[in-house]
């Protein structure tokens, strides 16, 4: 389903992030203030959030940023603290799970080990006392959408575990939720499985249109996958927006640390190659390496001299650490187009365009 990009609107670094009204609809998802304690820990502490129909949406945060948490009290597992929760404009804040127009899928998808798979996805609506053939025409719709049109017979134990994992998403989209919660759902799969299934589960969600609402501590993932994504630390939000931009334009160090590999330049060494007091991010790819020092910077160019204190290998890429003669210290990522070239020990000029250094707030 298409969606018109939102505008985010950033109110100060913890401030509210608001989709500007397009005139009609409510959001699919509206949290204000939300906010939960649990005893002496703050593990949700105000977050404000909109999320437009039919977006795939991710949380994204280190272990114990909060995400899950705003998506159990989302579920309608946790009670807030503080704060609401708007579904489509319904304040739902205080409602059971079960009357709440979300469903959930978790990362261990307990399917019923006796059940076949097309009796797994109907059982929710055979709780709901759904007649029987739109029972299994609708599981027959929804196993159809997750591409296992043709396992309905099968048992669980007869499936891989992407397949098992696209059974639990079919018994979730069964139901026909406005808005579908992912925790952490790929996260028992290995690598490469993974990556198929994230392929996978962005081709589902465009084409039920639902807005998925995707918790994940893993930054690739948010990157490849999201329409847009909320960066979560300590229990607050501190960035959303798109993949490029949370990855181009870091709203805070913590971001630019935490979604790929940043460099941080501050102090002296900031001053003296930058011009600028303050804390300004680089990333690594985005700087040339050089082993001619004699060589102008170009227009339009920082640069900076150092020695290669060490080179790792990683197949595709690799990587030189630097030790800048201004002070500080870059890591530089280069695409291994042909033999990784030998500056260890040796003197380099870095460069980069001015724009790729940019200030980031120091206190996340
Ligand atoms: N039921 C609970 N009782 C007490 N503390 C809790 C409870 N649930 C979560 N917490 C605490 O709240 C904080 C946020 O937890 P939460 O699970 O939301 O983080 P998370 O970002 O989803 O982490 P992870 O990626 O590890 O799941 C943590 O400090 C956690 O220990």
């Amino acid at each position: 389903m298409p969606h018109q990009a939102p505008t985010t609107s950033a109110e100060g670094e913890q401030g509210t992030f608001a989709i500007a009204s397009d005139g009609g609809g409510d959001p699919a998802i509206r949290l204000r203030g939300l906010r939960k304690e649990f005893g002496q820990v703050h593990a949700v502490d105000g977050v404000d959030l909109d999320i437009p129909p039919g977006e795939f949406f991710s949380m994204l945060g280190p272990s114990g940023s909060g995400k899950t948490t705003v998506l159990r009290m989302i579920a309608g597992f946790e009670l807030p603290t503080a704060g609401t929760i708007e579904l489509h404009g319904r304040d739902v804040s205080r409602l059971a799970p079960f009357d709440r127009d979300v469903n959930t899928v978790f990362q261990d998808y307990a399917l019923f080990p006796h059940m076949t798979v097309q009796q797994n996805v109907e059982y929710g609506l055979r709780v709901k006392r759904v007649p029987r053939a739109e029972r299994r025409q609708r599981a027959k719709e929804a196993l159809d959408t997750v591409r296992l049109g043709e396992f309905g017979e099968r048992k669980p134990d007869q499936l891989s575990g992407g397949q098992r994992q696209r059974v639990a998403l079919a018994r979730a989209l069964v139901n026909r939720p406005k808005v579908l919660l992912l925790d952490e759902p790929l996260g028992a799969l290995d690598l490469k499985l993974r990556h198929t299934m994230q392929t996978e589960l962005k081709q589902i969600q465009r084409d039920v249109g639902i807005t998925f609402i995707f918790v994940t501590h893993d930054q690739d993932e948010a990157l490849t996958m999201s329409d847009r994504i909320a960066v979560f630390n300590a229990g607050r939000i501190e960035q959303v927006g798109s993949p490029v931009e949370v990855y181009e334009r870091p709203a805070s160090a913590f971001v630019a640390g935490f979604v790929g590999t940043s460099n941080l330049l501050s102090g002296g060494g900031a001053e003296n190659i930058i011009g600028k007091p303050g804390v300004f991010s680089i990333r690594p790819e985005k700087i040339r390496v050089d082993a001619d020092l004699s060589k102008p910077a170009d227009v339009g160019e920082t640069s900076a001299t150092g020695t290669v204190t060490d080179t790792v290998y990683a197949g595709a890429t690799v990587r030189y650490e630097v030790t800048l003669d201004a002070g500080g210290q870059l890591s530089v990522v280069r695409q291994n187009t042909a033999e990784p070239a030998d500056f260890e020990g040796g003197r380099v000029r870095l460069s980069w365009r001015h724009e790729h250094s940019f200030r980031v707030p120091e206190a996340g």
